[in-house]
């Protein structure tokens, strides 16, 4: 990935959080960083915002002036408004420092003002700007604007300007330094590095719950997933656990659809819904497929010869998202095409027998590749893939060997996708809700003895933990 935009940035820094790298050792790179790019002694007008791009200002004024450079810096709002900590403490320091400082004011502070110092900062805004320019910043911008005669330096991304598109009136920069990725609408910054850690990408971090569907205030039922779970003919708990699962990650209607086992599986919870049907691919499921977002196939299903000839034709017709786990894999052992534009979530086992080949990160890339599905290796480590990307996942402990906490996680993979996209970044934020989920009840009772159930209260616990 070589280019980012401004959600990608967001989840990599809290994921560098999560691996160990505070903000404020980002942010004093950065602002480092921007000052090693201005030559010593100069005089230079540093403008700051009440965000993080201001933060990284108020670092670059500090090593400024211990560069011997004349420095005066100006707070694009007040004091009090400034948005974090991290940059609070920057903005703090500078108090002990012998620089001039400028705090918030109005906007005819900036249309009278001539700027003739020899470099100008601009860390107004960077990669969180919303909409359109708003006062006093845009009247800012444009006394920058003005300041023909200095060099002017952004921070990030030119205040101003969208770092997605490129576009929006901002400040027109000589030179713009930015951080860790090139943003997709800025192709002539320059790149720094921050020490932002490899984990940051290659690992699934609570940044990826920023993915998350989010519930409408006012929605109603059934806007927020419905999903059919089609299980259940061998053993009646997975596809409750499943449901449960789903519903724990806020799906608003699971259903499950089974042969046979109908009133053993309303037993375990008045929360299911469940339905009886006669064969799996009967025109029953296929005609309420519409009336649904996603299926989950293959929960308890078993591997009844009968059962596996009509699954298939069953994932074959269905036409809305797929998750296939499970014996529903089994089933498409002879016919890997029907994995096309599914989700499937094997062990390593299932694995092996599916493609006959030992798992390794490069084969599961190349397996979602060649049959483009996304695929959710479980394991130690959970590898998941669309064919282009890799990310691991290392949530989730020993203790969660036990039977069922697979079913619990293809619930909720299958929740989030009949909720949203059929989205790799969903299938691995789903991985880390669950091993997360485990992690907690380990501190709970220990590695020995978790068992699936006690999985479902912990996993909205770890959404709102962590985002
Ligand atoms: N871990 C991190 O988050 C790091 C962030 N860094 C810096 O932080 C920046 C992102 O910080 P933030 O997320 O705080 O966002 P920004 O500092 O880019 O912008 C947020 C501020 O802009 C204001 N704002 C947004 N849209 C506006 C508009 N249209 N008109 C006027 N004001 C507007 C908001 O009210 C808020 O005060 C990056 O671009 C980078 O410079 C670096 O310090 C590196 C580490
Ligand atoms: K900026």
């Amino acid at each position: 990935m070589n280019e980012i935009d401004s959600l990608e940035m967001a989840v990599i820094d809290r994921n560098a959080e999560y691996w160990g790298v505070e903000p404020w050792e980002l942010m004093e790179e950065a602002g480092r960083k921007v000052a090693s790019e201005i030559e010593s002694n100069r005089s230079v007008t540093l403008f700051c915002g009440k965000g993080n791009n201001g933060g990284d200002g108020f670092v670059a004024a500090r090593y400024l002036f211990e560069k011997e450079c004349d420095v005066k810096v100006v707070l694009v709002g007040k004091e009090r408004s400034i948005g974090t900590d991290v940059a609070r403490d920057n903005w703090l320091k500078l108090k002990n420092l012998d620089v001039t400082l400028i705090e918030g004011p109005r906007k005819e502070f900036y249309n009278d003002l001539e700027i003739t110092s020899d470099v100008v900062v601009d860390a107004i805004l960077g990669v969180g700007i919303k909409g359109r320019l708003r006062e006093p910043v845009k009247s800012a911008v444009q006394a920058i604007n003005r300041a023909k005669k200095s060099r002017i330096v952004s921070v990030d991304v030119p205040t101003g300007i969208d770092p997605d598109t490129g576009k929006g009136y901002g400040v027109k920069s000589d030179t713009t330094i930015t951080f860790h990725k090139k943003k997709k609408g800025l192709n002539k910054a320059k790149l720094v590095d921050i020490g932002i850690p490899d984990k940051a990408e290659t690992h699934v971090g609570p940044g990826d719950l920023f993915f998350l569907p989010k519930r409408k205030e006012n929605s109603h039922k059934g806007e927020n997933g419905r999903l059919m779970v089609i299980g259940g003919e061998e053993y009646t708990g997975a596809p409750a656990l499943s449901a449960l699962a789903a519903l724990r990650s806020g799906c608003d209607l699971p259903v499950i659809y089974t042969k046979g086992n109908k009133d053993t599986i309303s037993g375990f919870s008045p929360n299911l819904i469940v339905r009886d049907i006669k064969s799996f691919d009967s025109d029953k499921i296929y005609k309420s497929s519409s009336k649904f977002d996603a299926a989950l196939i293959g929960p308890g299903l078993g591997r009844n010869s009968e059962s596996m000839e009509e699954i298939r034709r069953l994932i074959d017709k269905l036409d809305i998202k797929k998750v296939l786990d499970a014996d529903a894999l089994h089933a498409c052992k002879k016919t890997k095409t029907l994995l096309r534009k599914s989700i499937i979530t094997p062990h390593s086992g299932e694995f092996e027998s599916l493609f006959g080949k030992k798992p390794s990160k490069q084969l599961i890339k190349e397996f979602a590749d060649q049959y483009n599905c996304i695929i959710l290796k479980k394991g130690k480590n959970d590898i998941i893939s669309n064919g282009d990307t890799i990310k691991i996942n290392e949530s989730g402990n020993a203790g969660m060997t036990v039977g069922g906490t697979g079913d619990i996680l293809a619930g909720v993979v299958s929740s989030l996708v009949a909720r949203k996209d059929y989205d790799f970044r969903l299938t691995a934020a789903a991985s880390f809700i669950v091993g997360k989920a485990g992690d907690q009840i380990k501190k709970d009772l220990g590695v020995d003895g978790i068992i699936a159930t006690d999985l479902l209260k912990e996993i909205p616990k770890v959404r709102a933990e962590q985002v």
